[in-house]
Parts: structure tokens; C-alpha cells; sequence
């Protein structure tokens, strides 16, 4: 099925577990092989440990995002996708999972199958989705930006339907920064992982880098004349010629990306395919750690 559909997870930790900024103590390992002048670099986004590279770890200090190909089995992203179909047919239903259709469809009958849902918000109390959290792999590369103490604190499975012909498959450039009522924001960072090959075609991610380092925009409703989905706010100031990325990515591949860094995603053109609340401390669940101040 020519369905674009992805998991991902958001994390924070709190404050105590270090500066948001500023000049951090390095301690270089003879793999890692850090040039001389390491000691006297600032890193304002990543941790000084030893999983990212330094060319990593430059890469997402100066562009916001940085994508690990391969690292989700195609054998945990297939119990992924059996346990949404197992949601969306309402075989399970975890507390507090919402679950979202898009807006040119959300006046039809609701039918339970995984054609006409495009997101489950919120499965942090489904044991199975909630493992795309724990992920010894995924843990690992979000320790880079959040140090130890992990909470999972907005969880999403994304299953972006085929564009009804309204271009309402569109997700506007936004900053998740937006929607969160925590704090730092350097010590947040969003794991997305493709559950199959994405592109252009079936509405990849789009990114612009560096956008990490500017100010959190004023978001509204894109004026779209065939409407827009509840809560896809975008930033005003959306400009044709902004330098935009599209991340092609294949099954399995992740991006880690900053909450301020500007990123959306276009129109599913393909024939396959993809509901919504604030209450953050049930929206939590601890993956690592102690339990800070939510
Ligand atoms: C950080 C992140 C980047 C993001 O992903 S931002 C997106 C975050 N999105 C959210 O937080 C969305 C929150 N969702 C919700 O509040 C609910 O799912 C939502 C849309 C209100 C529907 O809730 P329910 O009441 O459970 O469902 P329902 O099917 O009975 O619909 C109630 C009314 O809402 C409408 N609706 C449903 N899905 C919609 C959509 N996608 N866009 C616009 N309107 C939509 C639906 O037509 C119905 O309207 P009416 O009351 O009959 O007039
Ligand atoms: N007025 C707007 N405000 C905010 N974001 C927008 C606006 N118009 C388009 N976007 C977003 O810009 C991003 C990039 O759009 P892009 O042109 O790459 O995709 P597309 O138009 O769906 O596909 P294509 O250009 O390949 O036909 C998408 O996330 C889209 O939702
Ligand atoms: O996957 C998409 O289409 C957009 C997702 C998004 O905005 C996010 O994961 O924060
Ligand atoms: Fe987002
Ligand atoms: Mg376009």
C-alpha cells in the first residue's frame, strides 16, 4: 500500500539535568578523536558524550536536525504498524489515546479501520507503541540532547492519508516549541522515525535548517482555501523561495530535530494514505531516569 505512515516520540527533561546553555566540559575518548581546540568549543545543543560524532554533532549544532539512517528493525516497525491497525479497528483502547482523521473526511461516518484514521495522539499508556520510546537505540541518540533523565511527553503514530484533491494532507511549517508549555528548549528534542520510504511523492518532512537558533514565531491557520486540519497552526511568514529540505528517508531511518527548527510536511500525492488536548502531566510517561518537575 502506497501509505506514508511514521512513528515519533517527544521528550524533555528538566533543568536540573544541565545548563540550556553555555560552554560544556568535554571529555574526549580516544574513539571520539576530538581536535585539539575541542575543549575550547561551544555546543549550546548536544551533550558531550561519546555516540555522536563530532561532525554529528556539528551538524545538528548548526542545522537543528540530524538524521541516523537505519535504526529502527523492520521487525519492531512492523509490530508498530499491527498495533495501530489493532487501534484503529478498535481492538485495544489504550486510556487517554486520541485518535484523528483528516479534516476533508472528519464530517463522514467514522469507520473503524486504518483507511480513514491519520494519527494516533497520545499512546504513551500503549504498552506496545509505547516501546518505540524505550528503544534501546532511539534512548541512546536522545541522551545526546537531553542528558539522562527522559520523559516522553508527546506521542504521535502519523499515517498521512492520500490528499483528497484539497491539499489538506499538508502539515504547514510550524515549531513544535509552539505547543509545549515546557521548558528548556534546548533540552527537548523530537524523534521521528520513518515506517516506510518517504519522499516528495507521499509528503516527506521538510525542514529549514538552522532555524533552531531563531526566535519562536508568531502561528495561525494557513490561509488554505480548502481548509487546514484543527491545530495545524503555521508560522505567518511563510515564503515560496525559504530554503526549505526535503528529507528523504527509507524505513527505519530517524531524525532527532530541535522543537524550535522550522519543519512541516507537503501533500500526500500517492493513493494510500494518514484526531486531537492539554493536559501534560497525564501526557507524560518517565523512559528513563528520574522524574523532575512534571
Ligand atoms: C506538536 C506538533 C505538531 C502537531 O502535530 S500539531 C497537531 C496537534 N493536534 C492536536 O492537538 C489535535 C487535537 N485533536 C482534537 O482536539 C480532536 O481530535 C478533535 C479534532 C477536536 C476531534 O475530537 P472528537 O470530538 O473526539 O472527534 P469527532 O470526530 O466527534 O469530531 C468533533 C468535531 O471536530 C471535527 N473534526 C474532527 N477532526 C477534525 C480535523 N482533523 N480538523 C478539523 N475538524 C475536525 C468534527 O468534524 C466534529 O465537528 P462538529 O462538532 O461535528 O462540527
Ligand atoms: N501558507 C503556508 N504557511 C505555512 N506553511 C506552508 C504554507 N504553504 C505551504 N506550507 C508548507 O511548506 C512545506 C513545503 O511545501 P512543498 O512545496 O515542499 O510541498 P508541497 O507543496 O506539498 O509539494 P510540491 O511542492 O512538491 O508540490 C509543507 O510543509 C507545506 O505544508
Ligand atoms: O510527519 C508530519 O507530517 C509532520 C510531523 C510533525 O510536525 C512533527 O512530528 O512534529
Ligand atoms: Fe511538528
Ligand atoms: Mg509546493
Amino acid at each position: 500500500m502506497e501509505s506514508r505512515a511514521s512513528v515519533r516520540l517527544r521528550v524533555v527533561l528538566s533543568h536540573l539535568g544541565r545548563p540550556s546553555a553555555g560552554l560544556l566540559v568535554a571529555h574526549p575518548t580516544a574513539e571520539t578523536a576530538y581536535p585539539a581546540n575541542f575543549h575550547t568549543q561551544q555546543f549550546q545543543y548536544t551533550l558531550d558524550n561519546n555516540v555522536l560524532s563530532l561532525e554529528q554533532r556539528k551538524f545538528y549544532e548548526d542545522n537543528g536536525f540530524l538524521v541516523i539512517k537505519n535504526l529502527v528493525s523492520d521487525a519492531d516497525i512492523e509490530r508498530f504498524r499491527m498495533e495501530f491497525e489493532r487501534i484503529c479497528r478498535e481492538e485495544v483502547k489504550p486510556p487517554g489515546i486520541m485518535i484523528m482523521r483528516d479534516v476533508s473526511i472528519a464530517k463522514s461516518e467514522f469507520v473503524p479501520d486504518e483507511t480513514v484514521v491519520s494519527k494516533v495522539q497520545d499512546f504513551q499508556e500503549d504498552e506496545e507503541l509505547f516501546r518505540y520510546c524505550t528503544l534501546p537505540e532511539i534512548v541512546k541518540y536522545v541522551e545526546c540532547f537531553t542528558g539522562p533523565n527522559i520523559m516522553a511527553m508527546h506521542t504521535m503514530l502519523i499515517n498521512k492519508p492520500p490528499d483528497t484533491g484539497k491539499k489538506t494532507s499538508r502539515h504547514p511549517l510550524h515549531q513544535d516549541l509552539h505547543y509545549f508549555p515546557f521548558r528548556p528548549s534546548d533540552s527537548i528534542v523530537c524523534a521521528w522515525t520513518a515506517m516506510e520510504h518517504t519522499d516528495r511523492n507521499n509528503g516527506c518532512l521538510v525542514v529549514i535548517p538552522g532555524t533552531h537558533k531563531g526566535p519562536l514565531k508568531p502561528h495561525a491557520y494557513p490561509q488554505w482555501e480548502g481548509g487546514v486540519n484543527l491545530m495545524y497552526h503555521g508560522i505567518q511568514d511563510y515564503e515560496e523561495d525559504n530554503k526549505r529540505v526535503h528529507l528523504v528517508m527509507e524505513k527505519g531511518d530517524t531524525v532527532f530535530f530541535h522543537p524550535l527548527l522550522i519543519h512541516g510536511s507537503g501533500e500526500n500525492k500517492t493513493q494510500g494514505f494518514r484526531k486531537f488536548q492539554d493536559v501534560w502531566s497525564f501526557r507524560a510517561r518517565l523512559v528513563k531516569g528520574e522524574r523532575i518537575n512534571l
